[in-house]
Formats: C-alpha cells, sequence, structure tokens
C-alpha cells in the first residue's frame, strides 16, 4: 500500500453506499466513514462530502414504473435530498450545509467565484459542506450528470489535494470483477491513458449510474489539477482504519502537476483577461514582495467591462505584472477604488470582501 498525505479532502460517497437497496437512506456504510470525517477534522484537515443516493432515497415515495422519467427522477431526488442530509447530519456533532450545484454552476464565472466562496466561508466556520447535483433544475446539457465528475469539480473549485471516491469496489482493477473473477486490482496509476480508459466498464448495481469509466474521468480531471485521486471501497470499514493510518487500501491516481503549477498555469495560460487594473507602488509591493492580496484601496485606475470571477491584468504604470481573479465588476471597483473595507456597503450596497483580487486567485506574470 502506497503512503497517505492529505490536507483537504472531497470524499465522494455513491448510491450504492448511501441506498444499497435502492429504496431509502441506510446508515450501514457510513457510520465508518462519518468516523473517518470527525477523525481527519480532529487532526486539522478539512472535508467537503459529495453524496449520491437523493433518487434513490426518494423513490419509494414517486409513483413509477420500471423506468421512471426524468420528472419522476426528479421528484425522487427532491425527496430524497432531505433525507439523504439528515441521514449524514445524524453522525455528526458539528453542523453539515447543503449545496446544490449544476454543471452550469461551475461553468459560469462569477458563480464559479460565488462556489468557491461559499465553500470557503463555510470550511473556515468549521461547518461539513455536502454537496450533491441540484437535478430538479438540471437535465441534459445542464446536467454533470453523474456525481463521480461533480465531485472532480467539487475539489477543483474546493481546492482540494485530494479527491477520495467511495465506491462498491475496492478499487480500479483491469477487467469488471463483476464479469471477470481473474481481474487483479490496480494500486497506483501515473497516467490515464487509453489503456486506462480501456479497463472501464459500467456500473456495477442498479442504483449506481457511472461505473468505473466516470471516476477515470474524475481522477482525469484532478491529475490535471493537481489532485490526487483514490478509489477505495466504502462499503469496508477497515479501509477507512488504513486511511487513517495513511495507507491506501485501493487505488491511487497520481496528479500529473502540483496544485500550485496547475494553478498558476491555469490563471496565466488559460484564463483569458477582459479587463486591466492599474494599481500604485505600495499595492504593487505588497503582491509581489509580501503575497498579498489586492485591496481596493491600492488600485488607481480600472479599465475594460468586467464582471465578478473574470480575468483581470494588474498593471502599475501601464505595465502588467500579474493576472487574478476579480471578486468585484468594473463598475463596482470604480466606485470603490482607493476606498477601505468599511465603506464598500455604503458605496456599492454591498461587499464580496476586502480583496478585489484574493491571493490565491492571483498569479504573478
Ligand atoms: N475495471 C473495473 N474495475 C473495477 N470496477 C469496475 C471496472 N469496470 C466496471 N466496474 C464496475 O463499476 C462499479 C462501480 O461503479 P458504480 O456502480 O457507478 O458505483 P458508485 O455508486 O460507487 O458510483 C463496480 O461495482 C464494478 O462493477
Ligand atoms: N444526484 C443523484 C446522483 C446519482 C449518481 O451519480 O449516483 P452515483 O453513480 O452513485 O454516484 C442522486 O443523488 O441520486
Amino acid at each position: 500500500m502506497s503512503e497517505f498525505h492529505w490536507q483537504r479532502a472531497v470524499i465522494k460517497v455513491g448510491s450504492a453506499l448511501i441506498s444499497p437497496d435502492g429504496h431509502q437512506c441506510s446508515a450501514k456504510y457510513l457510520l465508518a466513514i462519518a468516523r473517518f470525517i470527525t477523525e481527519s477534522r480532529e487532526q486539522g484537515k478539512q472535508v467537503v462530502i459529495v453524496s449520491s443516493g437523493s433518487v434513490a432515497a426518494g423513490r419509494s415515495t414517486i409513483a413509477h414504473n420500471a423506468h421512471p422519467s426524468i420528472a419522476e427522477k426528479q421528484a425522487m431526488a427532491a425527496v430524497g435530498q432531505t433525507q439523504m442530509m439528515a441521514n449524514w447530519s445524524r453522525f455528526f456533532d458539528f453542523p453539515c450545509a447543503q449545496v446544490l450545484l449544476t454543471y452550469d454552476d461551475f461553468h459560469d464565472r462569477s458563480r464559479y467565484v460565488n462556489i468557491k466562496n461559499t465553500l470557503r466561508e463555510l470550511l473556515n466556520n468549521n461547518v461539513l459542506p455536502i454537496v450533491n447535483e441540484n437535478d430538479t433544475v438540471a437535465v441534459d446539457v445542464l446536467k454533470v450528470g453523474d456525481n463521480d465528475n461533480l465531485a472532480a469539480y467539487a475539489a477543483m473549485v474546493a481546492e482540494a489535494d485530494t479527491l477520495i471516491i467511495c465506491s462498491d469496489i475496492d478499487g480500479l482493477y483491469d477487467a469488471d470483477p463483476r464479469l471477470n473473477p481473474d481481474a487483479r486490482l490496480i494500486s497506483l496509476v501515473e497516467n490515464i491513458d487509453g489503456g486506462i480508459y480501456g479497463l472501464a466498464g459500467g456500473p456495477g448495481t442498479k442504483v449506481g449510474t457511472g461505473g468505473m469509466r466516470t471516476k477515470i474521468e474524475a481522477a482525469d480531471k484532478c491529475a490535471e489539477s493537481g489532485i490526487q485521486t483514490l478509489i477505495v471501497n466504502g462499503g469496508k470499514g477497515e479501509v477507512f482504519d488504513a486511511l487513517l493510518d495513511g495507507r491506501i487500501p485501493g487505488t491511487r491516481f497520481v496528479p500529473t502537476k502540483t496544485p500550485d503549477s496547475a494553478k498558476e498555469q491555469w490563471l496565466k495560460h488559460t484564463l483569458i483577461a477582459t479587463g486591466r487594473i492599474d494599481v500604485d507602488a505600495g499595492a504593487k509591493q505588497a503582491l509581489i514582495e509580501t503575497g498579498a492580496s489586492l485591496l481596493p484601496i491600492g488600485i488607481t485606475k480600472v479599465q475594460g467591462d468586467f464582471m465578478s470571477g473574470d480575468a483581470v491584468e494588474i498593471c502599475h504604470q501601464g505595465f502588467p505584472f500579474a493576472k487574478g481573479v476579480t471578486l468585484y465588476s468594473a463598475a463596482d471597483l470604480n466606485a470603490i477604488k482607493g476606498m477601505r473595507s468599511d465603506d464598500f456597503e455604503n458605496i456599492i450596497g454591498y461587499s464580496s470582501g476586502e480583496a478585489a483580487v484574493h491571493r490565491d486567485d492571483l498569479a504573478l506574470l
């Protein structure tokens, strides 16, 4: 078993563990996962859960035939979501928060920033966020579609270093073990290529939706973002003892970049700046020498028509020296430039915090 180090993890728990019989929530497998989360938090680590199971949990309440329609599944999810949340909450003596998201939310820049800020605030306040897809509004193009990929997006937006996918199987095998009894467990994947994708079959149970393919897709996204992914058997209590012991009992997908380099690359090369912010000498010095966030008090000029969540170049005397994601629109920054954070609410009617560009979302050029 390889060694396991982490500080902030997203733990994805599939339908098969939440609702093993496919009809209601069960505590059967959650106790060991909850204990792992509680003990990890006691060690100073941070956790976000991505939990499936709402459709399965609400199934018996909504009339349906053998193949429920999308609307019937959405109704099941709406009923089951509260049951799924209540099922988790009873294991913890700290508060849990419900976070329902769609594909669109991760791909809209300002919503992305809002999700990030909310998760950051929840974690800073020791709340356990529990994420699921917002099935009421998400159909087809709006849908991530499976919670493995949703968990990868959640890991990226939460800036986790680790994604732990808890399934009903020990990890990735060299063939679907339900069909091939000689299949062997792969404990380490260093490169997610076509050969790895070729190993994946579909879901193993009626309640699961993605199978191994969506887990590999999730690991692939995470590897590119500097996040390690583990696939473990969430139905075995000893798996969580091993994880607490720093051992990895399933499959580990190694990240291809460090989180910092992945983020820096994204900020510098992927994001297209839609505006420019000029700052004074003091702000430039603070950003370069002390690694500070950019505060509106140091901003002298705002150019372009950008929204909160857009990328902007940060310049001094017209020369760009940094790039980052702004938390305020161009109009609002124009109004609060040169001001202290105490004044933001009086001037623009709200405050998104003291920083115009948070240090975490800023790269020096
Ligand atoms: N190469 C493989 N290695 C392991 N499991 C595989 C593989 N190919 C397909 N599977 C199937 O994927 C299933 C897990 O996915 P899924 O049923 O969607 O569960 P979950 O609810 O945990 O997302 C396993 O039970 C297994 O039958
Ligand atoms: N939002 C759905 C997720 C379904 C889903 O992706 O399930 P799984 O393949 O078990 O992770 C639910 O809560 O039932």
